[in-house]
């Protein structure tokens, strides 16, 4: 499965350029922040129907991944947690490395177990937590 269409880079400048980055660099640039490792999600857009490209922090375990729409906290979802939602077919790259997956979004006993290696790879998710009523959702992506 690759995901085919235009590029539609991000609104937000900070992700747009670090995806140029990473992407310019087979993800050996552009794949940290503060120091944590970064991984670039590919989507395809709820509405436009184009390709999106997110970083977002690597949460891993076991070689399974999971990507947490915290944005910082804020109190409504990122825009791409729709996409996922719609169209859960992505891929995501790690390093050079860029495979097919099939997005889920977690519940219950399952969520918080990746909550907890999501809070491990990058504390700040625990206060963006406190920060927000909403649950921050998680997705675990499954390999294709
Ligand atoms: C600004 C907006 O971005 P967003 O999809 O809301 O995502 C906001 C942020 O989550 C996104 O910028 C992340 O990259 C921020 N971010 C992280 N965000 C997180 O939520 N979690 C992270 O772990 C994370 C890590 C991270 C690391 C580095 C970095 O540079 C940024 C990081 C955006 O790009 N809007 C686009 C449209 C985006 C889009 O996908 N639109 C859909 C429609 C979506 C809908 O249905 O609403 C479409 O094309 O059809 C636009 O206005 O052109």
């Amino acid at each position: 499965m690759s995901l085919q269409g235009e590029y539609q880079p991000s609104a937000m400048e900070m992700a747009r350029e670090q995806v140029a980055l990473f992407e310019s660099s087979n993800g050996t640039e552009g794949n940290l922040m503060r120091g944590r490792p970064v991984i670039v999600l590919t989507m395809r857009g709820n509405k436009s129907g184009t390709i999106r490209k997110t970083p977002l922090m690597r949460v891993e375990h076991e070689g399974q991944y999971a990507v947490v729409a915290s944005l910082g906290g804020a109190p409504k979802h990122p825009e791409w947690y729709w996409n996922l939602k719609a169209h859960p077919e992505v891929q995501l790259q790690d390093g050079p490395v860029r495979r097919d997956y099939v997005a889920r979004e977690l519940a219950g006993a399952e969520r918080e177990e990746w909550w907890e290696r999501a809070v491990a790879a990058w504390p700040d998710y625990a206060e963006y937590q406190t920060k927000t009523e909403r649950q921050i959702p998680v997705f675990v992506l499954e390999p294709v």
